[in-house]
């Protein structure tokens, strides 16, 4: 039996999805703790950015159910999960890009506060949203580069803007698409410890491809093969599970490891 009453930030009962009549999501199961950061791993096509547009509510589910600290959230719009405390970032640019560092910190602070146009809420808002925009300027490690277009960024800083946009509102579940894609490795090994450092104490789920950030970064892996979660444990045992090896890692770990000494 286990003994971890840890509370769940996440679950995922018998999730499934089809597109037309493919079924994409088959039948997922995922219990994410309170605080645990997480890795979604999988071959390509797997539907792991589904099941990240599933739990956040961008796409609706065919069956089955999601929970975010135990109340149901299959069904809502994604303003609503959002403000329920999940956030996520995009694999594509989700940035203002002709906006500076610090107004498009700003807009996701507001929005997250529910300010709907309305001036004179706007108005009492600003000061806090000011205050909270800065503090994430600082986290993000970009304050320098407040003034700063975000079209004029480096590619590193427009996805540490990212991760500032989606950390803003304060969530505490996480959701990273692929958050190194397209770094070097040296910003990569950077970033990985912004990631740490931002979400210090949050839950954090990522999808990646790159077995240096999952084996640097998770907790524990979930490995999603075909739709379906075949195996969900600490990196160390992930790595020794046959099943994993078979469907997935071995291929996996020789190409990355031929291709650091090729
Ligand atoms: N909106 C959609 N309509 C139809 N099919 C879709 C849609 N979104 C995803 N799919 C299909 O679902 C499958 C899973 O896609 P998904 O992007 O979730 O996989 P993934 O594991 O994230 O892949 P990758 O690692 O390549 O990013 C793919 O076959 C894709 O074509």
């Amino acid at each position: 039996m286990n003994a971890d009453t840890s509370p769940l930030a996440i679950e995922l009962r018998d999730v499934r999805k089809s597109f037309g009549k493919t079924e994409i999501i088959r039948g997922a199961h995922l219990a994410v703790k309170a605080g645990e950061r997480v890795a979604i791993i999988g071959p390509n096509g797997a539907g792991k950015s589904t099941l990240f547009n599933l739990m956040s509510g961008r796409f609706g589910i065919t069956s089955g159910e999601i929970l975010l600290n135990g109340k149901r959230i299959d069904g809502l719009a994604p303003y609503e999960i959002n403000r329920m405390g999940l956030a996520r970032s995009f694999q594509v640019s989700n940035l203002f890009t002709r906006l500076s560092v610090f107004e498009n910190i700003r807009c996701a602070v507001l929005w997250s506060m529910g300010y709907r146009y309305a001036f004179w809420k706007f108005l009492a808002d600003l000061d806090d949203a000011n205050e909270r925009a800065e503090q994430v300027l600082e986290m993000i490690k970009l304050d320098r580069k407040r003034d700063v277009l975000a079209m004029n960024l480096t590619y590193a800083e427009q996805r540490a803007l990212e991760i500032g946009i989606t950390i803003a509102g304060g969530a505490q579940v996480i959701l990273l698409d692929e958050p190194t894609a397209g770094m070097s490795k040296s910003e990569t090994r950077r970033f990985i410890q912004l990631i740490r450092e931002v979400t210090e104490g949050k839950t954090l789920l990522t999808v990646e491809h790159d077995m240096g950030v999952v084996f640097g970064l998770a907790d524990r892996i979930a490995v999603l093969v075909y739709g379906e979660v075949i195996a969900f444990d600490t990196p160390e045992a992930v790595r020794a599970n046959p099943k994993v090896q078979e469907a997935y890692l071995g291929s996996v770990l020789a190409e990355q490891q031929a291709a650091a000494q090729g």
